[in-house]
């Protein structure tokens, strides 16, 4: 009766096809194992019946639960997808609560998911999120908006995002922030780490990002990497920490018992400060614009977002101050844990590091500042990125809702609304598509490589894909390269000799599940820069 219940709230979206499941539940009674590869249609003795959502196969809402906290994969769900494809096949639905996701898990069958996408479209109505700004009257940004209004707001935010001219701009502003926190390394290491180690690098890298991202954003410094943090910037932290946390609890109850949960209070006050820290750099920001006197000057103000936000009078302050709250969130652990990533499989990689030290030495001799120019020639550091990501992907499901149209995927026919979860991390660990999928491989992603001419173009798609792709991917990239880059130029990466394997963990996005902890030596001068990897990406 229960479960009943949940499958007859949890399928809403699909009442039209109510009696294609009653017919499902007897022809395909006691049938486990379902494949999307098996045929689209089921050949009766008077018709051919389209499969629908219904046909799909997958673990009820109690399986799901069993999987998630006595199995323990509630902090590993990246590694419930692989488990579940192995199960299900590349196509299956699974119950959260009241809600049903369809599951897929196979690069052909995400490409056909992306694809159908129309002009508008929609992550999840993330309704948790939606409401906090209701309850306020704050606006939305480009990860919660939808429909007409979000792609008139990503019309605004991408130029300054998304073109190369104005992307590069931001190099200096960058290289100044790498510039500390490699002197924030060597305090660090010669602080608590005997001169060498520096513990919890993903925790000093989040700081990093986000000083990266306010920099970019309001064209000022938030001071996260002085020896002491401010107060006010590390509640920030904490704050999208909780939030993140709290999402992830909050939507599995029914949205009438928010308003009396505890936890709801806190998620609501996470959100507070987050618009707060947003609202006092903008206006922060507005009175240095008023003493320069741009307004009236009206000048092409390259470097800061929000400045030319502001002088391009195409949103009004509310909407910047949404937007930009949002840009901060999604801007800092993504950047942050994927340079984390990096860094550790380079200390387990000697030669891949070695390969990319010889690059950079070579491109960007002695102390010269990379740029974008410089980077375009560094096949080999985007190659080390894109692994890394492949390995990691800091997004590892993706949610897709199909709006006003029905889709088919795999041959099944799916209602309007239906909620699609794109299983990247299982995808991108496909042996089929990535050979040796578990081992750290930049160099399958060099032009000229067999294998990376038979790639699947949806194997590993760590920021999305099409109109609603990542907006900050360009800023993000830049961020990157300028760090790693210079990293590796000045010192010798290596492991810790008394750690153990650090595996990832799913808190919303991919973490590690343990402190990563890695020596920094500095290179010695007496290296001599070696050959370029003479590869192209
Ligand atoms: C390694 C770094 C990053 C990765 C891997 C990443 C990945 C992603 C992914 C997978 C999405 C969802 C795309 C989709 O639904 O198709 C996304 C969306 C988004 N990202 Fe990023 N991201 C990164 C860094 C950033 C940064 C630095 C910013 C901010 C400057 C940012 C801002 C956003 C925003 C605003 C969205 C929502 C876009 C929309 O819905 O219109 N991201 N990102």
């Amino acid at each position: 009766m229960f479960r009943n219940r949940l499958l007859t709230v949890g399928l809403r979206a699909s009442v039209p096809h109510r009696e294609g499941l009653h017919r499902t539940a007897v022809n395909y009674a006691g049938a486990r194992r379902r494949h999307a590869s098996s045929a689209a249609t089921e050949i009766t003795e008077h018709n051919v019946r389209q499969k629908t959502m219904e046909d799909l196969g997958g673990p009820s809402f109690l399986t799901t639960l069993n999987w998630l906290f006595l199995k323990g994969y509630l902090p590993k769900t990246q590694q419930m997808q692989v488990e579940h494809s192995k199960i299900y096949g590349p196509l299956w639905k699974s119950k959260y609560g009241p809600m049903v996701v369809v599951n897929v898990a196979s690069a052909d069958l995400i490409e056909q998911v992306l694809r159908q996408e129309g002009r508008h479209p929609v992550r999840t109505d993330m309704p948790h999120w939606r409401r906090y700004r209701a309850l306020r009257n704050q606006a939305h940004g480009p990860l919660t908006e939808m429909g007409a209004k979000w792609q008139r707001i990503r019309s605004i935010l991408n130029p300054r995002m998304l073109k190369p001219q104005h992307v590069s701009s931001y190099g200096i502003t960058i290289n100044d922030v790498v510039t500390d926190f490699l002197e924030k390394l060597v305090w660090l290491r010669a602080k608590d780490g005997g001169g060498v180690m520096v513990n919890d690098v993903a925790g000093e890298l989040y700081k990093f990002a986000f000083e990266g991202i306010s920099s970019v954003l309001f064209e000022s410094r938030m001071g996260c990497l002085n020896d002491e943090v401010p107060e006010e910037t590390q509640k920030f932290i904490y704050s999208v920490g909780e939030m993140f946390r709290l999402s992830a609890v909050v939507v599995l109850f029914p949205q009438s018992v928010w308003p009396y949960l505890p936890l709801w209070k806190k998620f609501v006050a996470a959100w507070d400060y987050l618009f707060k820290v947003g609202e006092q750099l903008w206006h922060r920001e507005v009175r240095t614009i008023q003493w320069l006197n741009k307004v009236d000057l009206h000048q092409d103000v390259e470097g800061a977002y929000l400045t030319h936000l502001l002088l391009s009078e195409k949103m009004t302050v509310t909407e910047i101050l949404g937007s930009i709250t949002e840009l901060l969130l999604a801007g800092v652990d993504t950047t942050s844990n994927t340079i984390s990533w990096a860094l550790y499989q380079l200390a387990q990689n000697p030669s891949i590091q070695d390969q990319l030290y010889h690059e950079v030495r070579s491109v960007c001799p002695g102390n010269k500042m990379p740029d974008s120019d410089d980077i375009a020639q560094m096949p080999y550091l985007k190659a080390v990125i894109r692994e890394t990501l492949r390995l990691y992907p800091v997004v590892p499901g993706n949610a897709r809702v199909t709006v006003d149209k029905e889709i088919v995927v795999g041959g099944y026919l799916f209602p309007k609304q239906t909620l699609f979860h794109l299983c990247h991390y299982c995808v991108s660990h496909d042996e089929n598509i990535f050979p040796n999928s578990r081992v750290f491989q930049p160099e399958r992603w060099l032009r000229g490589r067999e294998e990376k001419s038979k790639q699947h173009p949806f194997g590993s798609v760590p920021f999305g894909f099409g109109v609603r792709a990542c907006l900050g991917r360009r800023v993000a990239e830049l961020e990157m390269y300028l760090l790693l880059s210079r990293l590796i130029r000045r010192f010798e990466v290596r492991p810790d000799p008394n750690g153990a394997e650090v595996k990832p963990i799913t808190r919303t996005l991919l973490c590690p599940a343990t402190p990563i902890n890695l020596q920094f030596l500095d290179r010695g001068a007496q290296r001599a820069p070696g050959p370029a990897a003479g590869a192209s990406l």
